[in-house]
């Protein structure tokens, strides 16, 4: 019969073992804890058994039945959001239309045979849904159409904002960090803010992840480099064609180093036009090819959104995320406005000391007068 030997250290009477290895491989012999030191100096891999597995978190997917939640589901069941040793219980919300759908989707988590996956309540009330969540990921409500604005879709979604601000205040884990992904997504999050008051404002971002991923993409395209080589681009504003993609302070790395794009490309006219407008108009040209709006696109940069705020963004890197801005490069408080961003243990900060020149500042004022102005339809809508 085969041993599987693990040797303990620490406390006396102290056992710590690997749940997972099966018992009847399992023997334990106690040593004392200066031995256990120098083995595991020679040994590193043995202090995996000293793992604790972790605890189980919940995340909330609403409009699951719908195409990005269909496609992040598996994602976050995966680990791609939370991390591969993260397990969860996924919470997924959709209107009692789409309650069958919804238990297909639940059938096929468990086809899938997802280890990380530790349980799954499909629900259309959004008391059960929000209940006790770790972690939020917005979806529900209504994709635009060809031809139409992403604020042409205020009026349809932001009262869904009002109504689950309720939900979420008062049903999930006070510390719950939200993401909206549902257009128009900056003002969907300011309503959340403003009706969601229980939970801090820095718990709540939006979407816009999409966007610099796309940016990252035109990059490497133009310069047929890889585009896990490119970084530090940056999405200032609002999720919408006022956007302003910038990509003065990005890099490539190369066998020389890291190189500015500028420098690269050497063509200021594409940068400041046709990338800003392909960056800009890319969910509409999704649409046009697709006849719906992005999907796997939308929901692989909200794993990523989620993955650096809650595991860190790498050194010396940074993100784009809609936050509420503090006034930061002269944007004004009151509205979830995209900014460079760095994580670090949960926390998101907004890179600060950036050149901004004078083309740039125009453009990041389009957004900001297009999100005050959301605002004000938003709130109507709200308060009537
Ligand atoms: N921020 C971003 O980068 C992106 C945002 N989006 C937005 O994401 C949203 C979802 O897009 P898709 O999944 O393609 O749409 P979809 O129509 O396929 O799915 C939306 C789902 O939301 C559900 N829903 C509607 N109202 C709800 C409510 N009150 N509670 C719970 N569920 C509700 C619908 O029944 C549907 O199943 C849209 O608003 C779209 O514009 C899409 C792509 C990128
Ligand atoms: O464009 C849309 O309506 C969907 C979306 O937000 C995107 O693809 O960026």
């Amino acid at each position: 019969m085969a041993y599987l030997l693990l040797f303990v250290g620490g406390d006396p009477g102290q056992i710590v073992r690997n749940p997972s290895t099966p018992k009847q491989y399992q023997k334990f012999i106690m040593l004392p804890n200066s031995v256990f030191q120098r083995l595991v100096k020679w040994c590193p891999w043995l202090l995996r058994v000293r793992d604790e597995p972790k605890q189980p978190v919940k995340v909330l997917v609403t409009g699951a039945a719908g195409q990005i939640g269909y496609a992040i589901v598996p994602m976050i069941a995966r680990g791609l959001m939370l991390g591969p040793d993260q397990p969860v219980v996924l919470h997924m919300l959709d209107l009692p239309r789409s309650a069958d759908a919804l238990k297909g989707v639940r059938m096929e988590l468990i086809d899938a045979a997802l280890p990380l996956l530790r349980g799954v309540v499909v629900t259309s009330d959004e008391a059960e849904a929000f209940k006790g969540v770790n972690f939020a990921v917005l979806i529900g409500g209504w994709p635009r159409k060809e031809g139409m604005e992403r604020n042409d879709l205020i009026a349809k979604n932001v009262t869904i904002y009002r109504s689950q601000a309720s939900a979420l205040q008062k049903h999930a884990a006070p510390n719950c960090k939200v993401l909206v992904v549902a257009n128009p997504a900056n003002t969907n999050a300011l309503v959340l803010k403003e009706f969601a008051s229980a939970i801090p404002t820095k718990n709540i971002t939006c979407l816009t992840r999409l966007d610099h991923n796309r940016a990252l993409g035109q990059i490497s395209e133009k310069l047929g480099v890889h585009v896990g080589d490119v970084k530090n681009a940056i999405v200032w504003g609002n999720h919408s064609s006022t956007q302003f993609p910038d990509a003065s302070h990005a890099t490539v790395r190369t066998e020389q180093g890291e190189k500015p794009v500028r420098e690269l490309v050497a063509d200021e006219k594409w940068l400041r036009e046709e990338f800003v407008s392909i960056v800009q108009q890319r969910g509409a040209a999704v649409i046009k090819a697709r006849k719906q709006s992005s999907s796997l696109s939308a929901a692989s940069s909200a794993c990523d959104h989620m993955r650096d705020w809650i595991l860190g963004t790498p050194k010396g890197s940074w993100v784009s995320m809609g936050v509420h801005s503090d006034g930061s490069y002269g944007v004004p408080e009151g509205i979830f406005y995209s900014f460079p961003v760095t994580c670090e243990k949960g926390e998101w900060a907004i890179v600060q000391g950036l050149q901004v020149d004078e083309f740039a500042r125009s453009k990041m004022e389009l957004s900001v007068n297009e999100l005050e102005e959301e605002k004000v339809i938003a709130y109507e809508l709200v308060s009537s």
